[in-house]
Parts: C-alpha cells; structure tokens; sequence
C-alpha cells in the first residue's frame, strides 16, 4: 500500500512522480507496473502496443490505482505523441524491443531497427528535455567470456578473471558479422554509448539496466495458445510448452550454455531502487542478475522437469530431451553466449540490492503459473487436433 512515510536509501522522503512507460505491455513492464501501482504513489503513462499483460491493472476503473495509471496504445516508430508524453514525465523508462533470440538471425533488420533506430527518439527527447531515462540494455552486450577462447583443459578457464561479466571491465566479444545472433547485442551496444554519451557531453541523467536473464510469469507467449503457433520464445516459455504438451524438451546444441536465471520479482526489486535513488542510480550501469542460480540449458530443462511434474501432479516424461541443433531450430546465423556471470559489486555499491529466490523456488511458482493458466487451453486444443494418418 502507499504510504506517505516511504523514504530512499538516504532517508529523503520520496516524491510522488510521473514515469512514461515505454514496452509497459510486455513481461518485465508489467511486472513493474504491478509494483508500482501496489506499493507506490507514483503515476505511469504505460505505453505499448499491446496491454494484455496489464489488463488487470487498467480494469476494472474501480481499481485503487485507477487514478494512477493509463494506456496509451502508441507504436514509438511512427507516432508523435511519444515526446507529449516523455514531456508529461519525471522519468521514461524504455523496455521496447524486440528481444527473443529466434528472430536475432531472421529478421535481423527489425531487430537492429528496434532496438537502436527506435530507440533515438527517446533518447532525444529525454536530453532535450531534460528528462531522466533508465533505459533497458542487456547481458548480451558481453557476448562471449574471454575464458571460451582458452583451450578447452585450461586451468584458467575455472579463474573468475576470465569469466565474470563486470561493467566497467569486461569487453564486449561477438561473432563475426554473417552470425546475425549478435544484430541485436550490438544494436544495443551502440545505443548504450549514444546514451552514455548524451551523458558527458549533454548532461542527460541516465541509467543503463543490463538485465541476466530475468524469468517468471507471463514471460513471452506459449505458442498456439496466445503466440503464434511457429512462434519460437525465449527458453522458459520454449521448456513450458514442451511440458504441457508432454512432450520432450528440445536441447540446443546439446545444452551446453551456461545461465543464471533471477526471479523476476527479485530484479523488479532493484528497478524500485533506481527509480526511487536518483543519485545513486544516475551515470550507472547496472548489471541485474542472480550469479548463485547458474545452471547449464540442460540442468534447467532437467529441473523444469522434475518442479513440473510436482505442481502438475503428472510423472515425468520417460524420455525428457531430445537434442537438436541449433541450425534446425533457430536458422542460419545462430550462435550462443558461452555463459553469464552478474559481477554485483556495483548494484551491491550503490543500491544494497541482492537477489533472494532460488532456482528451485522461482522454478516452483512459474510453473504453478504456467500450469493454472495454460493446462487446460492446451488439452483442449490437442484434443481437437485431428491425428494425421
Ligand atoms: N526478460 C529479460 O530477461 C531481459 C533480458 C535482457 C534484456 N531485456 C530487455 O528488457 C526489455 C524488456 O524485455 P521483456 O522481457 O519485458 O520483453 P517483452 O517483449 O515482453 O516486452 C517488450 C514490450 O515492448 C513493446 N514494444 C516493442 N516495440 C514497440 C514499439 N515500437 N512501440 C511500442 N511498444 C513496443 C512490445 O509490445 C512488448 O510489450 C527489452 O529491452 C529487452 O531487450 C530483457
Ligand atoms: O534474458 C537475457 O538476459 C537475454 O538473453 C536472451 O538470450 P538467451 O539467454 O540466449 O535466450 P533464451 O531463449 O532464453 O535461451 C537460453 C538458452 O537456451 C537454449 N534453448 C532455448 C530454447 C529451447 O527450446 N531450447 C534451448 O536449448 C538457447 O540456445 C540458449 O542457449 C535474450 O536475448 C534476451 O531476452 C535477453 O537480452
């Protein structure tokens, strides 16, 4: 609930602001729409094209927060509102982008478009403004670890020196240009500059988010229920929809790739930080991970197994994966982050933040999510599919 008693990190009390939401729709904004409208005063001008994830919230006008909250259903590529609005705003936070790796290599040009072209006029009209921006980036920005390019029974492969991902330290390594996987963390790269730029020579306030792999409910889409049947998501929903189908996991490339997944309201956590410490989160990056729940894409797909079998009651699958490789299931111009270690020292500096919930644990409820919410579509449609003879 609000309170007028909330205070920052230093003990301020917080203003009441007005946030411009940009991507407000998708998995993380609605996340953090949910947070603010619980447990804060603030406003929020949610912009997206979509508002499905945050139906609940908008409806019905008797809400709470009714007052608090509005929709404005604007694509940022073509609609002059965008700078009304950013005007209107204390702070715009940009999660728009297109961000699943499966159109990286296939439609390499929307992604560069999204996630650098569309994202200049916010930056703009953020420093013409002066208005402050925390602008979402991401892990992959690192790339590859420098440690994946020792030879394989190198000792220093196990030296956090050649693995842990550190913001003001680590470079950015990716592949070569014809691996179209990296369009995106290299659009992202070069927005991160121009922001970082628009920092030192014009003053604007900014913090950069590097989210590792922030997971939960309502992440992405299960195909063939709200996503388009094709449709290939990000590996959460992918190990979902293998599950409910009860039918094997898909590993890539054998599933070697290394993760570390946070719960998404752990990382919502910290988000609240930046927005409530402006001093302490402006000319910051942050990288937003948990770096205890690493496992490789095959233990996760093992451990999906085994919590999904516990929620659903259902036993586990006799054979539970299958391999394939990366070329069948994602295309030409595919290639993969080796693995992704959060170095927290600055998000530990300046904010005190820290995840708490186990792989397990947010393993545990996803699931649960996943299962209240899709089980019964999907028997219904599997039971309409005519077998072919
Ligand atoms: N989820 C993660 O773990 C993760 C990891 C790294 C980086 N990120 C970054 O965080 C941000 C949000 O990620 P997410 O997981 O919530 O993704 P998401 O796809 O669920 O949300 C993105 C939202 O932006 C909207 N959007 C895209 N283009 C738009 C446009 N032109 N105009 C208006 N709205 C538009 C989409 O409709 C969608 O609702 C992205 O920038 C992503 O690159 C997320
Ligand atoms: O979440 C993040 O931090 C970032 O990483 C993701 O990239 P990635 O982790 O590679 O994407 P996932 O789809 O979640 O895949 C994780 C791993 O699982 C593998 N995978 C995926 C799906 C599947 O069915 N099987 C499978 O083995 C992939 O090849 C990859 O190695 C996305 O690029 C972004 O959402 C984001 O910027």
């Amino acid at each position: 609930m609000a309170t007028a008693a909330r205070v920052d990190l230093d003990g301020n009390p917080i203003k009441q602001i007005t946030i411009c939401m940009i991507g407000a729709g998708g998995f993380i904004g609605s996340h953090l729409c949910e947070k603010l409208m619980a447990e804060t005063p603030h406003k929020v001008l949610a912009v997206d094209v979509y508002n499905d994830k945050i139906k609940h919230l908008l409806e019905p006008a008797s809400l709470p927060w009714a007052d608090r909250i509005q929709f404005h259903r604007i694509n940022i590529k073509h609609d002059s509102r965008l700078e009304g609005l950013i005007k209107m705003a204390d702070l715009t936070i940009n999660l728009a982008a297109i961000c699943t790796p499966a159109d990286y290599n296939t439609r390499p040009l929307d992604t560069i478009y999204s996630n650098f072209i569309d994202a200049l006029p916010v930056v703009k009209y953020c420093s013409e403004n002066g208005k402050r921006l925390i602008h979402f980036s991401t892990c992959e920005v690192y790339g590859k670890t420098i440690g994946c390019f020792l030879p394989k029974d190198s000792p220093l492969r196990q030296d956090p020196a050649y693995y842990v991902l550190k913001e003001d330290a680590s470079p950015c390594i990716f592949g070569p240009i014809e691996k179209q996987r990296w369009s995106y963390a290299c659009a992202k790269q070069l927005i991160e500059r121009l922001i970082y730029a628009e920092g030192a020579e014009n003053g604007l306030d900014f913090t950069i988010v590097r989210p590792f792999n922030w997971i939960g409910p309502r992440m992405d889409f299960i195909p063939g229920i709200d996503g388009p049947a094709e449709g290939v998501p990000r590996v959460l929903a992918c190990f979902s929809n293998n599950l409910l189908r009860s039918e094997p996991l898909k590993l890539v490339d054998g599933g070697q790739s290394q993760r570390t997944f946070v719960y998404i309201k752990d990382a919502i956590e910290a988000v609240l930080l930046m927005i409530e410490n402006p001093a302490r989160a402006n000319g910051q990056i942050f990288n937003v991970g948990n770096p205890n729940n690493e496992v490789t894409v095959r233990q996760l797909a093992e451990m999906m197994t085994q919590v999904y079998s516990k929620v659903s009651g259902e036993p586990p699958l006799e054979t539970p994966t299958i391999d394939v490789s990366s070329k069948e299931f994602y295309g030409e111009g595919y290639d993969d982050s080796d693995k992704r270690i959060p170095d927290m020292t600055i998000i530990n500096r300046q904010l005190g933040w820290n995840p708490k919930t186990s792989l397990w644990d947010l393993l545990e409820s996803t699931l649960t999510y996943q299962h209240r919410t899709y089980a019964q579509a999907i028997k219904q449609t599997m039971s309409k599919a005519v077998p072919s003879s």
